[in-house]
């Protein structure tokens, strides 16, 4: 994926490798190359254990790689340290799957919203109500809930303060991390429209990671499709449809319930678990569970190629023809 002038933020080669018992490495990120651009959405699917979360993380600068950089302003945030990370904190900025979690629930949601300006000493603690009241509005919350505990809300709602909180530092970036994954459908709709129109109105830029492509083709402008630490696709999200190449983000695709579906087609589901995996940099991750593999499959790791400008897949199938 080429930088471009829009690029905000640049991962060049993150590799993270994880203990694995006494003599094995675990390689939770392998080689990942992304760009963030400006005001875009970039979607991060794959299942439970491929690398997205520790990757977010990484750009997060709550995990350190084992090599590789993250570029911002053209500076490698993976090396930052003490007051200029702190510093850097506000630029990015991440919503969690469970924001009850990660509140105080001993907390007002004035205070919640406010606590990060306060530590920032960016405003006082008289002017807490006033930006209060403007960031619920921002996530169409009354005003009246600023004096409310989070265990009195919906998930939903418990959501919102979630995302008030982390634009209150006016982040260029935000991370999604399943965010919308424990709502229901219609509360999730809800909230990925509130999101599209605060990424409107800031021209935020927006990590989306989810294991749900249906969701993620919804709100993403790209996507990165990952498979066992690997990016093996990045594609525009209109193009999934009809343009997604690498078997494996067929399979998913054709895992989605789309009510025009052809109903005589056969569902290729995944069968084995992907945590049978065997770290193996001389193959293609997804050789085992490939219904296409070939020969060269189980001998050499193939490369992101580039299709189309905006088109990349990693599969050594001749996609020329
Ligand atoms: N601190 C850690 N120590 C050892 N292994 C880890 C650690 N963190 C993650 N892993 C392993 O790295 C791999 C990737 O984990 P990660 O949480 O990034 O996946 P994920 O795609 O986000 O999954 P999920 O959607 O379930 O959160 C997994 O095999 C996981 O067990």
């Amino acid at each position: 994926m080429l930088k471009t002038k829009d690029t905000v933020l640049e991962i060049n080669q993150i590799v993270k490798e994880f203990e694995n018992g006494k003599d094995s490495k675990l390689t939770a990120c392998n080689n990942v190359s992304l760009c963030f651009e400006k005001g875009k959405t970039l979607g991060i699917i794959g299942e439970s254990g491929c690398g997205k979360s520790t990757l977010m993380k990484i750009i997060m600068n709550l995990e350190e790689p084992t090599s590789g950089e993250i570029l911002y302003n053209g500076e490698d945030i993976t090396k930052l340290k003490g007051e200029k990370l702190r510093q850097h904190r506000r630029h990015i900025q991440m919503v969690f799957q469970d924001p009850t979690t990660a509140f105080n629930p001993k907390m007002k949601v004035k205070d919640i919203i406010c606590e990060p300006l306060l530590n920032f000493g960016l405003i006082k603690k008289n002017q807490k109500e006033e930006v209060a009241k403007k960031y619920l509005e921002m996530v169409e919350l009354p005003a009246e809930f600023m004096d409310r505990y989070p265990h009195n809300m919906s998930g939903g709602q418990r959501q919102r303060i979630g995302i008030a909180r982390a634009l209150v530092l006016n982040p260029e970036i935000l991370i999604l991390d399943e965010s919308t994954s424990a709502l229901d459908v219609s509360i999730q709709k809800n909230i990925i429209d509130l999101i599209k129109k605060i990424q409107k109105d800031r021209n935020l830029t927006i990590g989306f990671v989810c294991h749900d492509i249906a969701l993620i083709s919804e709100c993403s402008h790209m996507v990165a499709v990952m498979y066992l630490g690997n990016i093996v696709e990045i594609i525009p999200s209109h193009k999934l449809g009809n343009f997604a190449m690498h078997p494996y983000t067929k399979t998913l695709m054709d895992a989605v319930f789309d009510l025009n579906m052809d109903f005589s087609k056969k569902i290729d589901m995944l069968d084995n678990d992907i945590s049978t995996k065997i770290d193996n940099v001389n193959a293609c991750p997804f050789r085992d569970r490939c219904n296409c593999s070939i020969d060269v499959c189980s001998r050499k790791m193939p490369q992101l190629k580039k299709i189309t400008d905006d088109h990349y897949v990693a599969c050594h199938l001749d996609f020329t023809v």
